[in-house]
């Protein structure tokens, strides 16, 4: 199987190494320094789960050089899907499966508005992973996951396949009942951190010190809650409390990715969360006051960002 992995970031350098590292072809798309570095020395992955280093079968920031990819996994961030689905549309092949594997709750649809239906899976991930330095990835937390499933949640022979695949390269995966759910789970948590975080600049334990903070981000889940619904996504109250069970127990300290970029005046997910909320709330007809506090604080800075980046 032909393998191409397109952004060997924090999550494509981790998953798409694992993937090489197993003997498995894989291409991977990269670019500037981090792309010269992996072609000269090949890819570094320093885990808490042990180092290892892999040369994959071509590096390149040219899709139109890689061999024609059977699976394709999104290392990119969630704003770049929209391009990036362009670039790739002349490669995609009648059986192509394209896997986003980002945060954010609409990555598929935005894919489908390019890609046809029928190449597109869903997925997400779970690992804390970045470039350390051009040609390095770090693992620093995390027992890395991958959740994935077809759009209709069928247990289809290519879906049993990647699995294989998976389990092959040791990577931790599972196919869920209901992958809309699970990217709606995900999100949930990390669309609640990530706002807040980014707005007060501060780790979620001191978000959790602050009366005012906590209450304002149990109100800003309610409300993810609320517009997932209205999507007849069925979240419950129940899982509220999971993400509510899982910020209490994060180690002081942490930071999500999306904030750690809004924090650093990166361009970030922003307008992919919070703004993803407000937009479907307000189509909806669901209020989302904080979220909306939240998006429009962080707007300007994200815009600066978007302009110097
Ligand atoms: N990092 C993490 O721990 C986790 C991240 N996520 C999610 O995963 C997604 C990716 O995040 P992350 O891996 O951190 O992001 P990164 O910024 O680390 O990785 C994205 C990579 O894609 C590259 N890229 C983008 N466009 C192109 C292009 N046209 N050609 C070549 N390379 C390109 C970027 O290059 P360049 O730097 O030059 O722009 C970068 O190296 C996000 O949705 C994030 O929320 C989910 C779980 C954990
Ligand atoms: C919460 C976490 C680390 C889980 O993968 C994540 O998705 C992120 O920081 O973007």
């Amino acid at each position: 199987m032909e393998i191409l992995v397109y952004g060997i970031g924090g999550i494509g350098g981790y998953f798409g190494g694992k993937l090489a590292n197993a003997g498995l072809n894989v291409s991977m798309i990269a670019r500037g320094e981090h792309l010269k570095a992996i072609q000269k020395h090949g890819l570094e992955v320093e885990s808490i789960n042990g180092n290892f280093k892999v040369k994959p079968k071509m590096a390149t920031s040219n899709v139109a050089e890689v061999p024609k990819p059977d699976l394709v996994i999104l290392g990119i961030k969630s704003w770049q899907i929209p391009s990036v689905a362009k670039e790739l549309k002349p490669i995609i092949g009648e059986k192509t499966m394209v896997l986003p594997l980002q945060n954010g709750a609409d990555n598929y649809e935005k894919l489908i508005e390019v890609l046809p239906k029928k190449n597109v899976l869903a997925g997400l991930c779970f690992v804390v992973s970045f470039i350390e330095k051009p040609g390095k990835i770090k693992h620093t937390a995390f027992e890395p996951k991958i959740t994935f499933g077809e759009s209709d949640n069928s247990q289809s022979d290519r879906i049993l396949k990647i699995h294989a695949l998976f389990d092959k390269a040791g990577i931790e995966n599972s196919i869920p009942k209901n992958i809309q759910l699970e990217i709606w789970k995900k999100f949930l948590f990390i669309c609640t951190v990530s706002g807040i975080g980014g707005l007060t600049r501060v780790s979620i334990d001191k978000i959790r010190e602050s009366e005012y903070l906590f209450e304002m981000m149990r109100n800003t889940a309610k409300e993810i809650i609320a517009v997932g619904k209205a999507k007849n996504i069925p979240l419950t109250d129940k899982h509220l409390e999971m993400v509510f069970e899982i910020i209490n127990s994060q180690p002081k300290g942490n930071t999500a990715s999306t904030q750690r970029d809004i924090m650093q005046g990166k361009p970030s997910e922003l307008e992919n969360f919070n703004g993803y909320i407000v937009k479907q709330g307000k189509k909806l007809g669901v209020d989302t006051p904080i979220n909306r506090y939240i998006y429009e604080c962080l707007k300007p800075m994200e815009e600066a960002a978007r302009k110097s980046g």
